[in-house]
């Protein structure tokens, strides 16, 4: 059912219908997202964001579904958990499958402020570099559709707060689309240049992120944008408080 998209969209998803059993979780979903552009996409929990990502991803083989999804032929996937393979060091991790030599791997280390560590075991990192080590592990492949299912979900507030640095640096450097899952209003809006909330099998809420850079949680307008992705979330938006 995968094709690969034309030039002008990174993404193409048109009447996506994917079920568990009587349970339909993607309801004719249409989605495009273009070459470069970083799109977050929220949900309440069990709404069928990792199942869009596993659509995406080509990773759903037993799922029923119908429906058209065009993407890019390079395309790399970011968890929650880096998904290290723990009995290769990290270089070995970060080349792995692509039969070239280190220098590239030792590149996308640096990008990441790992250099240092190329040589050292999974275990031997925090759970901070080891998503580091899974961005660069991702780079290598020059993607040009980074799909990354709550990357930073299992890290503390401080690393995430670099981890958003350094992702936007790396998508200002190299370009992919990105299609990132989040459970955080905030970190959507302070990363992507559109927000999507999926409800109900589809994309209700589709909105540009217009905020000045650097986005800040001072700017009023940024509050407002927050306000109503919490409400199309259903959650109290705080705005009598
Ligand atoms: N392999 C599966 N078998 C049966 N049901 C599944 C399977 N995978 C997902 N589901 C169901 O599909 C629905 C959507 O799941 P999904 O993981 O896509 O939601 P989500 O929006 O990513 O949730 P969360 O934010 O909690 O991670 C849920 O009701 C889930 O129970």
């Amino acid at each position: 059912m995968a094709t690969h998209a034309g030039l002008t969209a990174a993404v193409r998803v048109s009447g996506l219908r994917r079920r568990f059993g009587d349970h339909l979780v993607l309801d004719g979903l249409d989605l495009e997202l273009a070459p470069g552009e970083f799109v977050a996409l929220l949900g309440k929990s069990g709404s069928g964001k990792s199942t869009l990502l596993r659509a995406l991803a080509g990773l759903d083989y037993d799922t029923g579904g119908s429906g058209e999804i065009a993407v890019p032929h390079r395309v790399s996937v970011a968890f929650q958990d880096s998904r290290l393979l723990p009995w290769l060091r990290v270089l070995g991790n970060v080349v792995l499958g692509l039969g070239k030599a280190g220098e590239l791997g030792r590149a996308a280390l640096a990008e990441v402020g790992l250099a240092d560590r190329a040589r050292a075991w999974p275990g031997e990192l925090s759970g901070g570099e080891q998503q580091r080590v899974a961005l660069a592990r991702s780079l290598v492949r020059e993607p040009e559709l980074l799909l990354a299912d709550e990357p930073f979900g299992a890290l503390d507030a401080l690393t995430r707060i670099k981890m958003h640095e350094l992702l936007r640096a790396l998508h200002e450097r190299h370009r992919p689309a990105v299609l990132l899952v989040t459970h955080d209003v905030d970190e959507a809006i302070e990363l992507a240049d559109r927000v999507l909330v999926l409800d109900r099998g589809r994309i209700a809420v589709d909105r540009r992120v217009e905020l000045p850079a650097p986005r800040s949680l001072r700017d009023p307008a940024f509050h407002e944008f927050r306000d109503l992705l919490r409400g199309a979330l259903g959650v109290e938006t705080g705005a009598a408080a």
